[in-house]
């Protein structure tokens, strides 16, 4: 039995893992999950998985919540502490890490810490804090492996090479909901629009992400700490249709794809898996109708995330943290109203310009720095 603990258990990912869970409830166990405010759904989740350990992320909650809701046999744990004991936890073999945003990285790194091996969807983590991370993975032996479809998909395909004979990977985008749409048409978009997503049913934050196509930028600094790679190694293209997750290209010019229909089950259960593959979860393609798939180079005018998250990537050290935290801000202020679809990224433009750079921050230093980035946009005007 794989003994799991699944943070961010009531999202979009969490309820997906537990999908994958049902499928193999004779090799993976839950010893744990945990959440922010949503107790009841995860009472609830307790009572079907009877898991050892339940963590409330928001300590507030502590004097409000139904304990009889819970499993009796479930321990209740709140707040950050409770997060990162269970991604600590001795039983434990493999951490799902998919709390959104930079609040997914005390548990991330509590796991890495722990010397877990860590499916991680938090890409968060990794554009804050990627270069630190993957350094105390390899002090501790904790194992990364990727949930993100992408960088699942490109971990897939660079299995049939070596390092050395890579010559880029390239990562495909949906396009988001306004695919072809140009910058003056962006001055209109409201969060239903951008809550709705082409081909993929996500969390909030990340459809929002795809739609501004800072989730490709956030990809790009993701791929370029898990896999190592140079600037010039990475790309993107435009693929409406979101079956081909990614491409390997290697030396001899052979591209690679890894293909599905799109559908989380899959890399939430490779990461889960491998280096096993098992039957699963996920739906197959359709041979049997025909279906056209297309590609086309991104428009870098109308979505300057693109370019942002290329130069992020390349600059490294308090980049990523000040981006990410000003990405996210700027995505609650949008949703809230306060802020237009097309002052995204140029907000978060001028707040990557204004801070004082720093090649090799520690988690501290990255930590301030994400906090100034998010009362910088607060006042963004
Ligand atoms: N959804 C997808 O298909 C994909 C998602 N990802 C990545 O996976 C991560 C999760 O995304 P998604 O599942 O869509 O997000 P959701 O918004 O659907 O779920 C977020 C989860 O995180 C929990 N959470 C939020 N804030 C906190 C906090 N401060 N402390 C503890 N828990 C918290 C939520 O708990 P509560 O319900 O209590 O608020 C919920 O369980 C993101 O990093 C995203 O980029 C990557 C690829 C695909
Ligand atoms: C499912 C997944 O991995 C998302 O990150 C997805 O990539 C979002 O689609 P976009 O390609 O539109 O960003
Ligand atoms: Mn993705």
């Amino acid at each position: 039995m794989t003994e799991i603990a699944l943070l961010g258990s009531t999202g979009s990912i969490g309820t997906s893992t537990l999908e994958v869970l049902r499928q193999h409830s004779d090799r993976l166990q839950l010893r744990g999950i945990a959440a922010h405010r949503s107790w009841q759904q995860l009472a609830q989740q307790t009572q079907e998985f009877q898991p050892a350990i339940a963590v409330v992320g928001d300590e507030t909650l502590r004097t409000e919540i139904d304990r009889t809701a819970f499993h009796p046999e479930t321990e209740i744990r709140f707040g950050q502490e409770g997060i990162e004991s269970l991604a600590a936890d001795s039983e434990v073999d493999t951490v799902v890490s998919a709390i959104v945003g930079a609040a997914g990285l005390g548990g991330t790194w509590a796991a890495v810490e722990a010397g877990k091996r860590v499916a991680i969807a938090n890409k968060e983590t990794l554009v804050v804090a990627g270069p630190i991370v993957k350094a105390l993975a390899e002090k501790t032996g904790a194992i990364l492996l990727p949930v993100d479809s992408e960088h699942s998909a490109l971990f897939q395909c660079l299995q049939a090479g070596r390092r050395e004979e890579l010559k880029r990977i390239i990562l495909t985008a949906s396009g988001g909901p306004f695919r072809g749409w140009k910058k003056d048409q962006l001055r209109e978009v409201t969060p239903e629009m951008a809550l709705d997503h082409p081909t993929w049913n996500m969390g909030p934050k990340i459809t929002i992400d795809s739609a501004t196509l800072m989730n490709k930028a956030l990809e790009i600094i993701e791929a370029k700490w898990l896999f190592d790679l140079a600037d010039s190694e990475i790309e993107v293209m435009i693929h409406p249709q979101s079956i081909v997750h990614s491409f390997v290209e290697f030396n001899d010019n052979s591209v690679l794809a890894q293909l599905s229909p799109p559908d989380m089950k899959l890399p939430i259960q490779y990461a889960l898996t491998w280096p096993e593959r098992w039957e699963g979860a996920a739906q197959a393609m359709d041979w049997t109708q025909m279906f056209s798939l297309e590609f086309h180079p991104p428009d870098h005018d109308a979505f300057p995330a693109l370019q942002l998250g290329l130069e992020t990537a390349s600059r490294g050290g308090t980049a990523g943290a000040v981006l990410n935290a000003a990405n996210e801000a700027a995505v609650q202020r949008f949703l809230d109203g306060s802020l237009r679809f097309d002052q995204i990224v140029l907000a978060i433009q001028d707040i990557l310009k204004a801070h004082h750079f720093d090649p090799s921050p520690d988690l501290h230093e990255l930590k301030k720095w994400d906090r100034w980035a998010r009362e910088e946009m607060k006042k963004w005007n």
